[in-house]
């Protein structure tokens, strides 16, 4: 690591000491000889350097992108929803409160409609299936999670459904046992249908609600559509992994609550 870096590590180590911070998020190239006191996160598929000769205006618009799509993803990992965080740039470093209006999604924000554990392990899931995809291609899919007789009532079996007859325990997605196989029938077409405590019910499930009325940004398709249109008249959240776009939609009452890139990837 270069000694600028090791600087720049250990002034974001004492500083994350200072304002009590739970974690430092370095987007400095991650090398394994210094270590620092605070919990650290590294930030991997990033290129910094090519803003090297860019002026200070184009820097501080990259690192506040970058930020707000590592504390998403860190919010997601970490389960935390509130306190602040330290990012190290190679630039710059930056104090970051995790509840800021850019990131003010929280998995128990829809604990009335979702158990929280159920809906965090559908979204770890959502990240580790857009950041690896399945045998070296990207899968895209969609998680609707909720009122399960509901969401039967508006959706029909595409395909065979591979959870058929299968016991609760195989289907639990809070079990990351179980993440291997959802893995699996995420690249069947259709999507998962999911029990507010997490009991997946089915997939290659076809949405039935009207998708007519869904008013998205332009360039979303057919499945984003259908998962909108679904979160409208049932009371459920849909978590949406785009096959095209890396990134990740949460859709609750027909309307996109979060939206979380994930062209960048955290290791803890
Ligand atoms: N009503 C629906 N119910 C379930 N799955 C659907 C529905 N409509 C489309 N899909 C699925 O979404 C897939 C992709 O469709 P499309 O490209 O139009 O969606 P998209 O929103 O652009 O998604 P992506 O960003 O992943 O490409 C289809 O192959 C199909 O498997």
């Amino acid at each position: 690591m270069s000694e600028k870096n090791r600087l720049l590590l250990t002034a974001a180590d004492n500083l994350a000491k200072t304002v009590n911070a739970l974690a430092v998020i370095s987007f400095l190239p991650k090398e394994e000889d210094i270590v620092i006191d605070t919990p650290t996160v590294h930030v991997v598929d990033i290129q910094p350097e090519i803003l090297r000769d860019h002026s200070m205006v184009a820097l501080v618009d990259y690192c506040s992108n970058q930020i707000i799509d590592a504390v998403l993803q860190y919010k997601i990992l970490a389960n935390v929803d509130s306190g602040t965080v330290v990012a190290a740039f190679p630039y710059a470093i930056l104090i970051y409160d995790v509840e800021s209006q850019d990131n003010s999604f929280s998995v128990g924000d829809y604990a009335h409609i979702v158990d929280p554990e159920a809906l965090h392990s559908v979204l770890m899931l959502a990240l580790e299936l857009a950041h690896d995809g399945r045998e070296g291609r990207s899968v895209g899919t969609a998680f609707i999670v909720g009122d399960i007789d509901e969401l039967k009532r508006w959706s029909h079996q595409g395909v065979l459904n591979p959870y058929e007859g299968h016991p609760e325990e195989v289907r639990d997605v809070k079990i990351e046992e179980n993440w291997e196989s959802v893995k699996e029938f995420a690249q069947l077409d259709g999507v998962f249908i999911i029990d507010k405590n997490g009991i997946i019910a089915a997939s290659g499930r076809y949405l039935d609600a009207d998708s007519r009325d869904a008013n998205l940004q332009s360039g979303l398709g057919g499945r984003h559509l259908a998962t909108a249109a679904i979160t409208k008249v049932v009371h459920a959240v849909g978590i949406v992994v785009s096959e095209s776009g890396g990134v990740i939609r949460v859709f609750v009452g027909g309307k996109s609550v979060a939206q979380i890139r994930t062209d960048i990837k955290l290791v803890l």
